[in-house]
């Protein structure tokens, strides 16, 4: 970290993901005098918290983080060309994109890092999951990791292959979360509650049996089962969700495979 505040870091493109980093980064100490962003349309939020914006780069940053989309890389990364072949890490969550384009377009000596976070990190409570190439010391990669664990947890892959059906579980997953407590309360609505009872409700439910598959000793099917009295009602709502062939298994399966596809149409 020390290394990163001297030698700075650089951000290109501060969307929502470089965004919901950024913030969890500044709420742990990092100094925004320590931080370029370059990105054409900067937030109000980016621009009032004193980060330096769309300025000159510092000569030799510790790392790059690429938060563009894989779309605009093309056009965004040939500016930090300079920038490869050097000692500074470029750290990149853009999805789809593999390690052997960047080092086409920023040299091959450059060390490359791909990291799959996800929006969660904007609370300290992300996952990610990284992967470098043979130019990154181990130095640099704890340097990526510790960035990286102050804004949740991280796993380190053995392969880059591997960081796709990643992409798809916990990159895309908090949108597949968002949308189970869309699902809930538009039920629970359909079922008689008032619109905020039923959001109210399915938030606190989603957040709390997080929170508890996380922290409890007991796995995810023994917790199921805790909340399924034998002849009871959820034991109902179960036999519709856990259908073997419309239920959420194979429902889940299809909807990775897709994600997984999009992704390699992406690289
Ligand atoms: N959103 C997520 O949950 C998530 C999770 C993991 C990884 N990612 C990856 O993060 C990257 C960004 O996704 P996002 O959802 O934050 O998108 P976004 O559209 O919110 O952010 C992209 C940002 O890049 C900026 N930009 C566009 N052209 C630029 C250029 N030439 N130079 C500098 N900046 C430029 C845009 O102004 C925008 O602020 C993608 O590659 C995506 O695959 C996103
Ligand atoms: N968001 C990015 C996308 O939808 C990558 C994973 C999460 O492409």
């Amino acid at each position: 970290m020390d290394d990163l505040k001297t030698r700075g870091l650089v951000l290109l493109g501060c969307g929502k993901m470089g965004s919901a980093m950024l913030k969890g980064w500044l709420a742990g100490g990092l100094p925004p005098s320590s931080v370029t962003v370059l990105d054409p349309h900067p937030s109000e939020w980016l621009q009032s918290t004193g980060v330096a914006l769309n300025t000159d780069l510092p000569a030799n940053p510790a790392i790059v983080l690429v938060a563009v989309k894989p779309q605009m890389m093309g056009d965004a990364l040939p500016t930090l060309q300079k920038l490869g072949n050097g000692d500074t890490v470029f750290l990149t969550v853009a999805a789809g994109i593999s390690i052997a384009t960047y080092e086409t377009m920023l040299g091959a000596d450059t060390p490359i890092i791909r990291a799959m976070p996800n929006t969660p990190a904007a609370i300290g409570r992300g996952i990610t999951g990284i992967v470098g190439n043979v130019k990154v010391s181990g130095a640099a990669l704890d340097m990526a990791e510790g960035l990286l664990k102050a804004v949740g947890q991280v796993v380190r892959l053995d392969t880059e292959a591997q960081i796709r059906p990643l992409t798809a579980i916990s990159g895309c997953g908090p949108a597949y979360v968002f949308h189970l407590i869309e699902a809930m309360a538009l039920a629970g609505e359909k079922a008689g509650l008032s619109a905020d009872m039923a959001m109210q409700l399915a938030k606190a439910t989603v957040g709390g049996a997080g929170q508890l598959a996380e922290d409890s000793d007991e796995g995810p099917a023994q917790l199921r089962i805790n909340v399924t009295s034998p002849g009871g009602v959820t034991a109902e709502a179960l036999r519709v969700l856990m259908d073997e062939t419309d239920g959420f298994v194979p429902l889940m399966e299809r909807a990775v495979a897709a994600a997984i596809t999009r992704d390699e149409e992406l690289a």
